[in-house]
């Protein structure tokens, strides 16, 4: 078996505090799906074998790890939180290349995985437990956590640093050893996170990343006897199946799934905000975050106003390679995303009325890349399948309704509950819709997408396995609490 080494577009699997290959000596090629003649870089097809021992790597380095002070393992996130932001434009400019969105919102996301990092790095010395006081006068009783051990992070393309940022920090930081495999398209990215954290000097095994299809890996993680927490972003198929396999083994599992998200605009909204709104949250990435806005539910009194200045907007939308100036949106992250975005375009079109966009972009740059228009119907009703289905792309479904109640009956008429959110200036409509609306977010005058990093987020219904990510949320799943009787 040929010896491969990591060069500046050949990666492999990060094991042991090492950079190896793996032993099928196999690649996956990734490629720019704006420009598909531009190779990004290739990263390991690896095996169950590979997975094995990272695990194994995982296991032997978990209590050491465990045992150091927060503050010493916030020490390590710290200096990766440096040398990601040293990285920033580099690391930003090869998620653009890889996964499409532009470089401005990769910039972004990437300064947000350092002051991820950085706020981790600061939960090491924060508080872990309670004093309760006992019923025993003479005894002292009190809340500490202990990590899970070996956290199994399985990971989505679209958010190719802060998703695995988001995971792996609180996993450290409360003392867990990781294996992370990341989705395929994006791992030329995440690889490079992981160098972050080579040079940031984490003892070896601590980080592990194997790379490979999701099949193989991700499944194999789910499974792993010696993996005690999975922590998974993407759809809700594969999230339901690696919830199974771990609950049948007794591992503990989080998993982050779909969304089907409204915005309401009611009568005394300001239009323009709630357009320029509904465009960045729904159109903003492509369309492709689970927080995106793709219900847009509109009061009658202002339906037709509302309609014209959005579609005038989306058609002023420029599309292209994220990595040229003046570009506002890139193109689906691979064909078979595009495809699956153009077959709900079809059905939208047999379900309610096109207004704009509606079909793959052609000609010149655009036939070398993934490239869809924004796209906006009218006329759907609840039961269309456009206006239930996740469809991950730049697709925007207008419904009419009389009154508040009725909004809020078809926001709720979904399986989903991650996002939602209203535009209003009346306070009675902005608490009922905080109250009646079963979204993990809740956003009033502002985009359904948009998450800060210090908040709970998580969704509610099939959104998610109930559980909650980031800010100090994250300590629930990646800790278990120990109750403390001395006497
Ligand atoms: N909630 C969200 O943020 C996301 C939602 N999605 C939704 O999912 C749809 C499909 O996207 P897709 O990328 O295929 O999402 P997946 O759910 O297939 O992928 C998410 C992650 O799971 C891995 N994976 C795939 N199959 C398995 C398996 N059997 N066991 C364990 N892990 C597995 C993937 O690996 P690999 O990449 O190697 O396949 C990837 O790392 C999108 O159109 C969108 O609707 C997608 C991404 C994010
Ligand atoms: O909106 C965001 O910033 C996060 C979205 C997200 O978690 C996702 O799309 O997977």
């Amino acid at each position: 078996m040929a010896v491969q080494t990591q060069t500046e577009n050949n990666f492999l699997n990060y094991v042991n505090g090492e950079w190896v290959g793996s032993d099928t000596n196999e690649t996956i090629i990734n490629k720019n799906p704006a420009n598909t003649e531009d190779v990004v870089g290739q990263v390991q097809k690896s095996s169950r074998d590979d997975l094995n021992k990272a695990v194994s790597a995982a296991n032997t380095a978990r209590n050491s790890w465990r045992n150091l002070a927060g503050a010493q393992r916030g020490q390590y996130l710290f200096k990766a939180a440096d040398i990601l932001e040293s990285r920033l434009e580099e690391i930003a400019e090869c998620m653009t290349r890889e996964m499409g969105k532009t470089f401005p919102e990769a910039k972004g996301e990437t300064a947000r995985g350092v002051a991820i990092l950085r706020y981790y790095a600061g939960e090491g010395m924060r508080k872990v437990g309670d004093v309760i006081p006992s019923s025993d006068s003479e005894a002292l009783m009190f809340t500490t956590r202990a990590p899970l051990g070996v956290v199994g992070v399985i990971t989505p393309w679209n958010f190719p640093v802060a998703i695995p940022v988001w995971k792996t920090a609180p996993a450290l930081i409360y003392g867990n050893t990781v294996v992370l495999k990341p989705a395929t398209e994006a791992a030329v990215t995440c690889a490079k996170v992981f160098e972050c954290f080579e040079e940031a000097g984490l003892p070896a095994g601590v980080v592990n990343m194997v790379t490979g299809p999701g099949s193989i890996i991700g499944q194999g993680l789910a499974e792993h006897p010696e993996v005690n927490g999975i922590t998974f972003t993407g759809s809700n198929i594969v999230g339901k199946s690696i919830g199974q396999t771990a609950l049948e083994r007794g591992a503990k599992y989080q998993l982050e799934m779909g969304g089907k998200n409204p915005v309401i605009v009611a009568d005394d909204a300001d239009l323009d905000l709630a357009v320029e709104a509904t465009i960045s949250g729904g159109l903003r990435s492509t369309g492709q975050k689970c927080t995106a806005t793709s219900r847009v539910i509109v009061h009658s009194e202002v339906y037709e106003k509302f309609k014209d200045k959005l579609v005038s907007k989306v058609k002023e939308i420029s599309i292209g390679d994220g990595m040229k100036d003046g570009i506002w949106m890139g193109p689906s992250v691979s064909e078979s995303q595009l495809n699956t975005v153009l077959s709900y375009i079809e059905k939208g079109k047999e379900e309610g009325t096109l207004l704009c966009g509606g079909e793959r972009l052609c000609g010149g740059e655009y036939d070398k890349g993934y490239f869809v228009a924004p796209t906006v119907f009218d006329d759907i009703t609840t039961d269309a399948v456009i206006a239930q289905e996740e469809i991950f792309g730049p697709v925007l479904a207008l419904m009419k309704v009389e009154d508040m109640e009725e909004a809020i009956d078809l926001a709720n008429d979904v399986e989903y509950g991650l996002s939602a959110s209203i535009f209003t200036t009346n306070i009675q409509k902005m608490l009922s819709f905080i109250n009646d609306m079963d979204a993990g977010l809740v956003r009033i005058n502002s985009e359904s997408a948009g998450v800060e990093l210090q908040a709970p987020f998580g969704g509610m219904k099939q959104s998610s396995s109930h559980s909650r990510e980031q800010g100090e949320a994250a300590k629930e799943f990646f800790t278990a609490i120990k109750t403390v009787f001395v006497k």
